[in-house]
């Protein structure tokens, strides 16, 4: 389980959260809506432990970020623009990243996890600097896959996607959803929450001031409340 604790998040003058709690479950993905400035980056990052909270406490099964950081080692971080080496093929950077974390697959493994991500085997060899946003995004997730990653924190996924990327990512993270796989998804993409999201939290000025399942709002009534509640 991932768990916001009762975050608050003061940068000088700025309370970018204000006792912040929600818990993402495995196999659920959390779709966070906001407004620019309500501070969902800021969660992600404390997750990531990039930056430490002023008070409260972020775990990650059932342990504090703060008291044990290989726990880090369960999470993967996919951003809005995956940042990978241009001049090495996806198949050389998803060995080049996983080395980093400590795995050691062969290409066939590699390829396994590329085709996983939905990226077309076409595509494995040729250079990064040609792929487009939706193809590096896929090799960020097959990254994340190969990691063995039990949550995978997103900020921005769908931004800049065209509609058959975006549909193909949905259906890659109701895939890693239902292989147990925990999302958190900063996201201000309404229709992707509603389609993608098992639980969405709308937050506004470091407060989650609405949660709901889903499965019990459409995407009108979700933007109805987004525009109601921000
Ligand atoms: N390093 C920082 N120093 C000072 N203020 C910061 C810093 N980082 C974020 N903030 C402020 O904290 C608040 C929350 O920012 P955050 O980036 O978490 O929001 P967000 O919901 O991710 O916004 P967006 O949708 O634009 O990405 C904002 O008011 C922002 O200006």
């Amino acid at each position: 389980m991932l768990e916001a604790k009762k975050l608050v998040m003061r940068y000088d003058e700025k309370l970018a959260l204000n006792e912040l709690s929600f818990s993402v479950a495995p196999g659920e993905i959390f779709c966070l809506l906001g407004q620019n400035g309500a501070g969902k980056t800021t969660t992600i990052n404390i997750f990531l432990g990039l930056i430490k909270p002023t008070f409260g406490d972020a775990l990650i099964n059932n342990t504090s970020i703060k008291e044990n950081h290989s726990i880090k080692n369960f999470i993967a971080y996919i951003p809005e623009i995956v940042q990978l080496y241009g001049n090495l093929s996806g198949l050389e950077n998803l060995d080049f990243f996983s080395r980093l974390a400590g795995f050691k697959y062969t290409e066939q493994e590699l390829s396994k996890y590329l085709n996983k991500a939905n990226l077309q085997p076409e595509a494995f060899k040729k250079k990064l600097n040609t792929y487009s946003k939706g193809m590096r995004q896929k090799v960020g997730i097959a990254i994340a896959l190969a990691k063995n990653a039990s949550y995978i924190l997103m900020d921005e996924p769908t931004s800049g996607l065209d509609p058959k990327a975006s549909v193909e990512f949905a259906t890659v993270c109701k895939e890693l959803s239902a292989n147990g796989v925990g999302i958190l998804m900063a996201t201000h993409d309404i229709f992707n929450a509603v389609n993608i999201g098992s639980k969405i939290g709308i937050m506004r000025e470091g407060t989650l001031v609405h949660q709901t399942e889903t499965s019990k709002i459409s995407a009108q009534e979700l933007q109805d409340l987004y525009i109601k509640t921000i």
